[in-house]
């Protein structure tokens, strides 16, 4: 018989994931079907989404071979029926307070950095790069985390040696770089380009360093369709794009309305489930109904 949630105490609540203490030592982190798009979280889950994207995270903890903070597996016990197969039973740890970015490719935030200044986070880039160019190798580009409703601020790697000592900073960053190469390679090789991604890390008691938190999932990184990359061209989502066209070229709603955005249609909703299962199972091999949880 297993728990209900109700049994165990929230202590944090993100735009689509829930922590929540199982015991002293461990936690269950829950993903929701939410998504955001343009900085708002959509009214219209996306079924299964949550079971995907742990699916993910649970096919490269297990394929990277990193320390990390997973206690169980996908059905441990503790695990309640309402979340089942979108929630995990974790080690609690004593969270390094820096969000560790890789970037293997140079857009978003990055882009806008490397317009201004020629580097991102300090790091000095090639000249004459665009939306999409590949930096090689994938460089480190750490941010603080922001306050609820705020983006992330890059930082330099300096600034992450003043918050946590030149000893972590450097084994954060070469752990970042060395997670985020095995993965985009895993995916590479399955026609998905994984183009940046955030880890988040954890101590335990004794001083061990685990990942922690999701790991490259398509909330946590950018994934393109490696069919359709050339540098310079503006690279679609490959989860996310189906919303953002339908909302800005179909919906009659647009970034600048400030509105929220109008619910999803059926169709966009099957579509977006599709491509969230599509990229588990191509990059996994696996087949997601072998999944659990889902209409039992
Ligand atoms: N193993 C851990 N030990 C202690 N703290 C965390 C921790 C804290 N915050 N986050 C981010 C987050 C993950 C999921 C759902 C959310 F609502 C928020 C993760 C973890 Cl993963």
């Amino acid at each position: 018989m297993r728990p209900e949630l109700s049994e165990y105490t929230p202590i944090y609540s993100g735009k689509v994931r829930e922590l929540y203490e199982v015991d002293e030592q461990h936690l269950l982190l829950v993903a929701s079907d939410r998504t955001s798009a343009y900085d708002y979280i959509l009214d219209t889950p996306i079924p299964d989404k949550g079971r995907v994207l742990t699916a993910m995270s649970v096919f490269f903890f297990d394929a990277l071979g990193v320390p990390n903070h997973l206690a169980g597996p996908v059905d441990d016990p503790r695990i309640p029926e309402s979340v089942l197969g979108r929630a995990l039973i974790t080690r609690r740890l004593d969270m390094v307070p820096v969000e560790c970015v890789a970037r293997g490719y140079l857009t978003g935030s990055g882009l806008k950095e490397y317009r201004a200044n020629g580097q991102v986070c300090g790091v000095p880039l090639p000249e004459g790069l665009v939306d999409g160019s590949r930096i090689d190798p994938p460089i480190f580009t750490p941010a603080t985390k922001a306050a609820v409703g705020d983006h992330d601020e890059n930082v330099s790697f300096e600034r992450v040696v003043e918050e946590v000592g030149l000893e972590l900073a450097t084994r954060l960053r070469e752990l970042t770089l060395a997670v985020y190469s095995s993965g985009a390679d895993i995916a590479r090789e399955r026609g998905i380009t994984l183009a940046d991604t955030k880890f988040e890390f954890g101590r335990t008691p004794d001083g061990e360093l685990l990942l922690a938190d999701e790991v490259l999932t398509p909330d946590s990184s950018r994934y393109w369709d490696g069919a359709l990359y050339e540098p310079g061209v503006a690279l679609p989502s490959f989860d996310k794009q189906i919303v953002r066209d339908w909302l800005t070229k179909e919906s009659g709603w647009s970034t600048d309305a400030g509105t929220p955005p109008p619910p999803l249609p059926a169709d966009v909703v099957e579509r977006t489930r599709a491509r969230y299962i599509e990229a588990y199972e191509r990059i996994s091999g696996l087949s997601f109904a072998d999944w659990p949880g889902g209409a039992q």
